[in-house]
Formats: structure tokens, C-alpha cells, sequence
């Protein structure tokens, strides 16, 4: 589902005499259905970066990203907009929501965008706060004002909504409770037995030994590593 080839990415620091940052090379990944891959690797290695990119928020300097057969590399922003709302779910570290919106519709709102009833949408949604233990009076309410744990909890939430058959899992039980982080990997189990294919990075290493089925470790992509033709 997730085929990474030969990836190499560069930042250019405009506003420091354009100094170009070579930060990735010959990164090369891949997730099947079913399966939860896990990124490690030192802090700065480029684990963030690698997920961006196939998120199709950063352009890679090189190399391919399919998912599900897409090629995001290059790809038109419609086609990533459609593929980010059929196919390939995020979690991000941080909940990103407009004010004013309720928590309910914010949860259900990748749901609206397929077309789903606003019923059923609500249903799905209320039932997925409700595992996740966000209480039923603050459902009504924007997210904007809630603890760190309850917006990730939110996030998780709009995250796993939808039965995406590409999950990207930024970090998904970093400021949670014990409880609380066990619902996310009960929800992660879940996805991997329908068949989703989960790329994930989590710093929490004993649900990362729970929940990955193998780990790739992002240091081996780093241009120094690959300099020299050496395979990453
Ligand atoms: N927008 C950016 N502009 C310039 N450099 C960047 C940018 N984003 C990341 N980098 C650089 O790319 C490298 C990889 O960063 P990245 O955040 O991907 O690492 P990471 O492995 O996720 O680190 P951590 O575990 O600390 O979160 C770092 O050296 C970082 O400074």
C-alpha cells in the first residue's frame, strides 16, 4: 500500500543565503496491508520529514512515493486532496481545527467529505469520542480550549472515523493516560486486522513493541549514511 523508493529530500533556508540542507538520501520503505510499520531513529533523523512527504506536504528532491498505487511525488494537488480523503488518514501530533466548530462535527467531518448522511456521521462520530473518553458535555463544544490529551484524543478520533486503508501515526499515544492509550492501540489493532496498512512513529516504546510488526530505522537514510552508493 505504502511504496517508498529511493526518497531524498533537501531544504533550501531562503532566508539564510539559500544554504540547501541535504537531510535524506536513498530512502527506500514499504507497508502492506495489515501490517504497522514503525519509524525510528535519533532525534533530527528525518522521521517527521519522511512522514510529511508522504503525506505529500513536503516534496521530496527525489525517488517515489505510491500509495495505493498513486504516485504523490509530483502529483497534482487535486489527486493528493482526493487520495487524503478516500484512502490515506493522519494523525498529526497537534489538532488543527477552525474555532467555533463543534468537537462532534470536527470528528465526523472526514466522514461528511465522502458523503456519508450528517446521521450517520454523528453516530460514528459520537461513538468513537465515546471510546475515547472524551466527555459527552464537551462534545458540543469547540476542541479549541480542551487539555493537550483531549485534543489528541479528538485527532485519534477524526483519524480512525473513516476506515482508511492507509494510516499515518504521528506520535498517536503521546500525551495520553494509560487508559486512554491502551483505547488507541485497541483502535490501531483494529485497523490492522480490516486490513489497513499503518506507518507510525512512537516514541512510547513498549506500544511500539505491541503494535509494530517491524521497524525501519529512518538513521540508515541519512545522506552521509548513502553517500558512496552504499544501499540504505
Ligand atoms: N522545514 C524545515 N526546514 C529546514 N530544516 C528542516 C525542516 N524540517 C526538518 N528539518 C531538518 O531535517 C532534519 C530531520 O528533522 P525531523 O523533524 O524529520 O527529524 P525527526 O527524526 O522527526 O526528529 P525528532 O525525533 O526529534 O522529532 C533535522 O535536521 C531538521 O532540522
Amino acid at each position: 500500500m505504502i511504496h517508498v523508493e529511493n526518497l531524498s529530500k533537501t531544504f533550501t533556508l531562503h532566508n539564510q543565503g539559500g544554504t540547501v540542507i541535504p537531510v535524506m538520501a536513498g530512502a527506500n520503505l514499504h507497508v502492506d496491508p495489515g501490517e504497522c510499520v514503525g519509524l525510528v531513529g535519533r532525534s533530527g533523523s528525518g522521521k517527521s520529514t519522511l512522514m510529511r512527504m508522504i503525506h505529500g506536504n513536503y516534496l521530496p528532491a527525489g525517488g517515489s512515493i505510491r500509495i495505493a498505487g498513486v504516485q504523490m511525488a509530483g502529483a497534482e494537488p487535486r489527486r493528493i486532496i482526493a487520495l487524503r480523503r478516500d484512502t490515506l488518514g493522519y494523525v498529526s501530533q497537534f489538532l488543527r481545527v477552525l474555532p467555533r466548530v463543534p468537537t462532534v462535527e470536527v470528528v465526523a467531518e472526514p466522514l461528511r467529505a465522502l458523503g456519508v448522511a450528517q446521521s450517520e456521521a454523528q453516530a460514528r462520530a459520537e461513538c468513537l469520542l465515546w471510546r475515547l473518553n472524551i466527555p459527552r458535555r464537551l462534545w458540543s463544544l469547540s476542541p479549541t480550549t480542551f487539555s493537550g490529551g483531549e485534543q489528541q484524543r479528538v485527532n485519534i478520533a477524526r483519524g480512525f472515523v473513516h476506515p482508511f486503508p492507509v494510516l499515518l501515526l504521528d506520535e498517536p499515544t503521546a500525551s495520553l493516560d494509560a487508559q486512554n492509550r491502551e483505547v488507541v492501540l485497541a483502535l490501531i489493532f483494529e485497523a490492522k486486522a480490516r486490513g489497513a496498512a499503518i506507518l507510525g512513529i512512537f516514541h512510547d516504546e513498549e506500544a511500539r513493541a505491541r503494535v509494530c510488526d517491524r521497524l525501519v530505522d529512518v538513521t540508515g537514510f541519512t545522506p552521509a549514511k548513502t553517500a558512496g552508493g552504499q544501499a540504505a
